[in-house]
């Protein structure tokens, strides 16, 4: 413990180890720890292993990062190219949202074996405040999604069950403003279990901190007239610190007060 406390999370920070950074939202404890890298992995692991020669940590995740990032962009491209927009738009959308652009953390999360699996959980549910999320678990289950109610039945909680090579993509809040509303952030959570350790590798990824994203394509919501204005990462990052769940909801306006920002039909 010792060890990892010389890479502690400071309280103003997003880098170092500590408990999952939505663990101030609820009271109980989640059963995980975690390790967040932004910027060069050289600058933490040389805190963790100060007379040690790092690099092989630091070529791994340097390497991680570089793959994760070529594929978030032309995820992040193909879901724009979906949506049908004016050539304008498109240029508009790419802004900020393009390979060469991309910003992200690289989020490390341990889920040690639990005594009381039903009584725990690993991380609390949740939406990413990024454009998209690529996570990579473990062989062991945990990942859950939120199923909204369908068809099918009322909203559920369904395991996505980890497949040898596979990233999973999450929509993160980011990806919801830009593309006002048509790809929702989608929310989740980890469950623990009584046997297996669990260890998920999320590289959370949106636009440069200060650019501001406006969104583009007619709005999704079902109140036409609803949509969102433009937030950089930056300051919707300040808001989901202090509302969390209902971030996104602060940034919904009506559509004509959006003035040039937002245009988006
Ligand atoms: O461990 C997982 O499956 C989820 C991790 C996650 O949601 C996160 O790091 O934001
Ligand atoms: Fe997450």
């Amino acid at each position: 413990m010792d060890q990892k406390l010389k890479a502690a999370r400071p309280s103003n920070g997003i880098s170092g180890y500590g408990l999952a950074r939505i663990s101030c939202f609820f009271s109980k404890l989640m059963w995980s720890e975690g390790f967040t890298i932004s910027g060069s992995p050289l600058d933490h692991a040389l805190k963790l292993w100060p007379d040690a020669n790092p690099s092989r940590f630091c070529d791994v995740m340097q390497e991680c990062s570089d793959e994760m990032k070529q594929v978030a962009g032309r995820v992040v491209r193909l879901m724009l190219l979906s949506m049908g927009l004016t050539p304008e738009e498109m240029k508009r959308a790419e802004e900020g949202t393009r390979v060469d652009q991309l910003s992200a953390v690289l989020q490390l999360n341990s889920y040690p074996p639990c005594p009381d699996p039903n009584r725990a959980m690993g991380l609390a549910a949740h939406t990413d405040s990024s454009l998209v999320t690529l996570l990579f678990q473990s062989g062991t289950s945990g990942l859950q999604l939120l199923r909204r109610q369908d068809q099918h039945g009322p909203a559920r909680w369904v395991t996505v069950p980890p497949r040898p090579g596979a990233l999973i993509v999450l929509a993160g809040d980011l990806l919801q403003i830009l593309t006002n509303g048509r790809y929702k952030s989608v929310a989740h959570r980890a469950v623990v279990n009584r046997n297996h350790h669990r260890v998920s590798v999320a590289y959370i990824c949106g636009p440069p901190p200060h650019h501001k994203l406006s969104p583009v394509g007619k709005p999704a919501s079902p109140a036409p007239c609803l949509a969102y204005r433009a937030v950089s990462w930056a300051d919707y990052l300040g808001l989901k610190a202090e509302l969390f769940d209902k971030a996104l909801a602060s940034i919904m306006v009506a559509e004509d007060s959006r003035g040039d920002e937002g245009i988006c039909c």
